[in-house]
């Protein structure tokens, strides 16, 4: 079988800091960091790691009892202008974070069909 995309970039311990370059990145960001303010940001940090695990075909059991990415988005008005800019965010976290250009696009095309889920709801 074919490496994991999860083994491929760095299992675990690249995931988290995969996602701690994304938080900071959000964090210092202008355009999309309001729809953070309120936001448990160590919980915030858990979910994203346990999702991205999941999303790279990792060992990881995924549940939010119950949370679909459509109940976590829904009332953020999230438009697709910003959903863009996130993913921009999440590119250069994995710039940061020397992910290849071809993991990195296997990782956005896994991200791809979650558009629908996030934005306008
Ligand atoms: C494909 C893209 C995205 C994925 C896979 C994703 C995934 C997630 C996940 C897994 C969580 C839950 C974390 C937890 O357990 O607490 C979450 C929460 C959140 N997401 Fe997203 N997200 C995406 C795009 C976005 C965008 C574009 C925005 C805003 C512009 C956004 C705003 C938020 C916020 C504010 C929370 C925290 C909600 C809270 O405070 O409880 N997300 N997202």
């Amino acid at each position: 079988a074919p490496p994991t995309l999860y083994y491929q970039i760095g299992g675990n311990a690249g995931i988290e800091k995969l996602i701690d370059s994304f938080i900071n990145q959000i964090g210092n960001d202008e355009q999309v960091f309001h729809y953070f303010e309120h936001t448990n940001i160590a919980h915030f940090r858990q979910g994203f790691i346990l999702h991205m695990c999941m999303l790279t075909a990792g060992p990881c059991k995924y549940s939010y009892a119950g949370d679909s990415m459509v109940d976590i988005h829904t009332g953020m008005n999230i438009t697709e202008k910003d959903f863009n800019h996130v993913v921009d965010l999440l590119v250069n976290a994995m710039n940061e974070q020397n992910i290849s250009h071809p993991i990195q696009n296997k990782i956005l095309s896994k991200m791809a069909p979650l558009r629908g889920d996030i934005i306008n709801i």
